[in-house]
């Protein structure tokens, strides 16, 4: 059953919903990380994917698709929480009202489809920095997670093309990268550029070069974030220019050249254990549209249920702080008190202004000018429907602001190796009123001190997880939101080019919020999620676990239980500063090896 078939159907790669079967691995979770390891496996093995959504290029039309729609899907990014459900793609989640940020519960989008949140991401691809991979290795204790040992892996999974320029044609946008960062032969997952640029993020860039941050002569994929990423690369595929995601890639290259098979509109409901000795986990209990029946492991199980779903599933299953487990009358399987622990989830908060110039949601908005961008965009896949996210900086809190920092909030950001950034900057440019646009930068802190978790209220996996984002609870986060809003606000927006180019007064904070009190209230009423959450199952020592540490070893081994990984985001040590969707890949391709070499 694992050697290659040459001549499957399609359908073949479907399981049969309500009869039991067996396969070596069960893969929870078709997502980012599920279906790279999940493909990997298949390479060698027989592997079952269960996954709670379906295909979304048929369950959501264009909106995951089509780059610019990945901004203009409102639905998913909206953190409302009167926010438009889309529950083919989007798992709906709302958080417990987070009380250092006015009491507001935030609608948290997170991708209910093959594909995962790579099918709803904003597309960036970026990767973390070389310190950051070190402090990762030190607090697991595994050298294999330094930046040089975690580059192959990195490469593993990305195939690059590089940026059209013809079709970018922009001056104003000089794309720096470093070739040697891929592997020319790389896997499947496509990265490239957008074949168009936004003038509006064009003088954006600008404006944040004035104030002080430099073009990388490296770009941000070479284990470093200074200054201006000179135009990241996105997740996309530049020959059409569609969104390239887990399910576009791993999953189609599986479905050819492996046996995988997937269960789709799939809810895995319990990890289903062997407790005659050590506990062993030997399958899963699934429903499919109200069918139950069991999926079993002759190997392993690997929980790649994203950073909310893996812990809710590891709990109702009975692995995880024993207080909560009594409190649901769940037999307890194993006693892990870090299981939904040490969520990081970092914010953004924004500066707008309307702009002088257009951008492609007012050019696709525009009933005169939409047909001929459309027409563009199908005939040569540029124009502003190819075009996504695309401009991102980085820096530590310069001098000005940090001295203004308190001596506690000093000590904290030394904790962190001298190549993290400590604030980070993404341009927008929406459609505004009467088709104007509006700019936006967006200030992000990476490395919040404030930590969340997730729990459950029920032992049901169809129930929702309950989530704490806990945003503010460490006041050293507010202290740096208000310095970053105050950069933005002084410098970045103060700048020649922003003041040519900005219309009329500030549309966000607005002028009338301008004593720190004032700011810090906006703040707390306006931080946004960037949807980077982790480490809810945390990746760390074995003297670690008593704590409430670490849920998994740097192999992704569940502590206390044998055949169970968990493989997402959740497993991260800490928030990868960047954007994380590299390394969840990177991580994926690690363990598939980890596991193939010790099967
Ligand atoms: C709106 C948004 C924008 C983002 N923008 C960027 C960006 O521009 N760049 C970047 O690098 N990162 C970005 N991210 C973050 C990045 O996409 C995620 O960190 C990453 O995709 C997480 O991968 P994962 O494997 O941990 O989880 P996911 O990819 O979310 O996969 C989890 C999968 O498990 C399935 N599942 C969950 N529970 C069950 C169950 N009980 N039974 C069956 N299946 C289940 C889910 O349906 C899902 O398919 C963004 C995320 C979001 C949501």
């Amino acid at each position: 059953s694992s050697s290659r078939s040459q001549h499957r159907l399609f359908s073949t790669a479907f399981g049969y919903p309500g009869v039991n079967s067996t396969y070596d691995y069960v893969v929870v979770g078709g997502g980012t990380a599920g279906l790279t390891l999940a493909r990997r496996l298949a390479a060698h093995a027989s592997v079952a994917i269960i996954e709670a959504g379906g295909f979304y290029e048929v369950e959501t039309g264009n909106a995951s698709v089509v780059p610019l729609l990945s901004l203009t899907g409102l639905a998913f990014l909206d953190p409302a929480e009167t926010f438009l459900p889309q529950p083919l793609a989007d798992w709906s989640l709302v958080t417990e009202p987070v009380v250092g940020a006015a009491g507001r519960r935030i609608h948290y989008a997170q991708g209910k489809t093959l594909g995962g949140s790579s099918a709803i991401n904003t597309m960036s691809y970026i990767r973390s920095t070389r310190g950051a991979y070190e402090r990762w290795a030190e607090i697991v204790g595994d050298d294999s997670y330094e930046w040089d040992a975690m580059l192959p892996f990195l490469k593993r999974s990305v195939h690059l093309t590089p940026p059209d320029l013809a079709k970018r044609n922009s001056t104003a946008a000089p794309v720096v990268y470093d070739r040697s960062a891929f592997d020319p032969a790389g896997g499947p997952m496509q990265v490239s550029w957008n074949n168009w640029v936004d003038p509006t993020l064009a003088w954006m860039a600008k404006a944040v070069g004035q104030a002080g941050l430099p073009l990388s002569d490296e770009g941000f994929v070479s284990g470093s974030l200074v200054g201006q990423g000179a135009w990241v690369p996105s997740t996309i595929d530049p020959e059409r220019a569609t969104r390239s995601s887990a399910e576009t890639s791993f999953l189609r290259e599986a479905i050819e050249e492996t046996n995988l098979i997937v269960y789709t509109h799939t809810l895995a409901k319990n990890i289903l254990f062997d407790t005659a000795s050590l506990p062993k986990a030997t399958g899963v209990s699934v429903n499919t549209a109200g069918l139950d029946y069991t999926i079993l492991a002759r190997k392993e199980v690997v929980v790649s249920a994203g950073v909310f779903h893996s812990p809710q599933l590891l709990l109702v299953s009975g692995v995880g702080p024993v207080s909560t487990l009594q409190s649901l009358s769940i037999p307890v399987v194993a006693d892990l008190p870090g299981v939904g622990q040490n969520l990081w989830d970092p914010i953004q908060i924004f500066v707008s202004y309307q702009a002088d110039t257009t951008s492609g949601q007012v050019l696709t908005a525009d009933p005169a000018t939409a047909p001929r961008y459309l027409e563009q965009y199908f005939t040569d896949a540029s124009g502003p429907y190819s075009s996504a996210a695309g401009f991102l900086a980085a820096e530590r809190v310069p001098p000005s602001y940090r001295s203004g920092l308190r001596s506690e909030t000093l000590a904290k950001l030394s904790s962190w190796p001298e190549d993290v950034p400590e604030l980070e900057y993404i341009t927008g440019s929406f459609v505004g009123p009467n088709l104007t646009t509006i700019a936006t930068v967006a200030v992000v802190m990476p490395l919040p001190f404030s930590r969340g978790s997730v729990t459950i209220s029920s032992r049901d996996a169809a129930d929702p997880p309950v989530i704490d984002l806990g945003w503010f609870a460490d006041d050293a986060d507010l202290e740096l939101a208000l310095a970053g809003l105050k950069r933005l606000r002084n410098d970045i927006w103060n700048t020649p080019v922003a003041r040519q180019h900005r219309v009329g007064k500030e549309l966000l904070p607005s002028p009338g919020v301008q004593t720190d009190k004032q700011m810090r209230e906006y703040i707390r009423q306006n931080a946004s999620p960037i949807w980077h959450a982790c480490s809810t199952c945390a990746m760390g020592k074995a003297e670690d676990v008593e704590e409430g540490k670490a849920v998994v070893d740097s192999h992704g081994r569940v502590f206390g239980v044998d055949g169970l990984r968990v493989v997402d985001a959740s497993a991260f040590p800490f928030s990868m500063p960047g954007h994380p969707q590299s390394a969840v890949y990177a991580l994926a391709e690690k363990i598939a090896e980890d596991i193939m070499k010790s099967a």
